[in-house]
């Protein structure tokens, strides 16, 4: 799946995912009305809102886009209703060939990440058959419970051909409390790092690896450091955009090469028909106005991070 990805930003030169990480407030009255009008004024009337207009922002942006981000939560939000949209939305941007990263940040004891990774990216075995769950191609996991809530994950990956992006740096205000601690003088984070670069040299796709890293745009002297530490790892870079990532912080995320970061953007993407600049969209045609923050993300991108090189 790697492959695929890069194939994908390479092709459509676009190191970029979209965050679906749909807010009922981002939700266009339009498609709430009509949702509730025909499930009612609850939570199934409020997970087909969400499925509507993902669908909508998924059909305005697939072309452009190698991969999207579902944030599970979003989802979870609204229960077993939510899930569903959770579920749909995976389902249909797979058809539109689009790589898919759940970004479910799991990591637990050794027998639970096992079924955490099952649940995500394998499948469960009954009678003769093999059923998926979800069936994303990537997810997110959370690495501070050690190496054995990862080793299921890498195992899982290896037979599915699938990957993850582990966390090593966060871009939260707060994520130097615990991650940026000194061990034996140097950062937690870099220790983290260190392991993923480990762990990616076993499970290797054609030019990188298929476990990867999360590093927050709004770290970028860190992002540089770890982009040396974890050469052969594609990093996921979330933070651009509405949590005050620049482009021009972004350089050093990625290699020589030109390849080795994606770069996330939600709130930015999906709801910008609410920001002054894509106001001339209005409400009724948000997803345009998402289809042009991606092409001027993507010109933003290529400005500060590849016009120089
Ligand atoms: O794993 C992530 O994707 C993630 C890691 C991190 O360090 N920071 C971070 O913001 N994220 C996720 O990236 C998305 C950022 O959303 P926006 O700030 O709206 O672009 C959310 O889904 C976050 O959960």
């Amino acid at each position: 799946m790697i492959n695929k990805l890069i194939n994908k930003i390479e092709q459509l030169k676009a190191p970029i995912v979209v965050g679906l990480d749909p807010m009922l407030s981002y939700i266009p009255d339009h498609i709430t009305k009509k949702a509730y009008a025909e499930f009612g004024e609850n939570l199934k009337g409020v997970a087909e809102a969400i499925w509507q207009y993902n669908k909508d922002i998924i059909d305005a942006t697939y072309d452009l886009i190698p991969a999207v981000k579902p944030q599970i939560a979003m989802y979870e939000q609204f229960g077993i209703e939510g899930m569903i949209a959770f579920q749909k939305t995976v389902d249909y941007c797979k058809e539109k060939d689009l790589v898919v990263i759940g970004d479910i940040k799991r990591g637990d004891i050794g027998s639970t990440s096992t079924a955490y990774a099952v649940g995500h990216l394998g499948g469960v075995k009954i009678g003769d058959k093999t059923f998926a769950g979800f069936n994303e191609d990537f997810v997110t996991v959370n690495p501070y419970l050690g190496s054995d809530g990862i080793h299921p994950f890498l195992d899982v990956c290896k037979e599915e051909k699938k990957g993850m992006f582990i966390l090593v740096k966060t871009s939260n205000p707060s994520s130097g409390e615990f991650q940026d601690q000194l061990v034996d003088g140097r950062p937690l984070y870099e220790l983290v790092g260190r392991k993923v670069a480990e762990w990616g040299e076993a499970h290797m796709g054609d030019s990188y690896s298929y476990i990867g890293a999360v590093v927050g745009a709004t770290y970028p002297e860190m992002g540089k450091v770890l982009r040396r530490i974890m050469p052969k790892s594609y990093i996921l870079v979330p933070g651009y955009g509405a949590q005050g990532g620049k482009a021009s912080d972004l350089a050093p995320y990625f290699n020589k090469d030109g390849l080795g970061a994606i770069i996330n953007s939600s709130r930015g993407i999906i709801a910008a028909y609410k920001q002054p600049q894509y106001q001339q969209f209005g409400e009724t045609n948000f997803a345009d106005a998402s289809r042009q923050a991606v092409i001027d993300m993507k010109e933003d991108l290529y400005q500060s991070i590849f016009a120089n090189k």
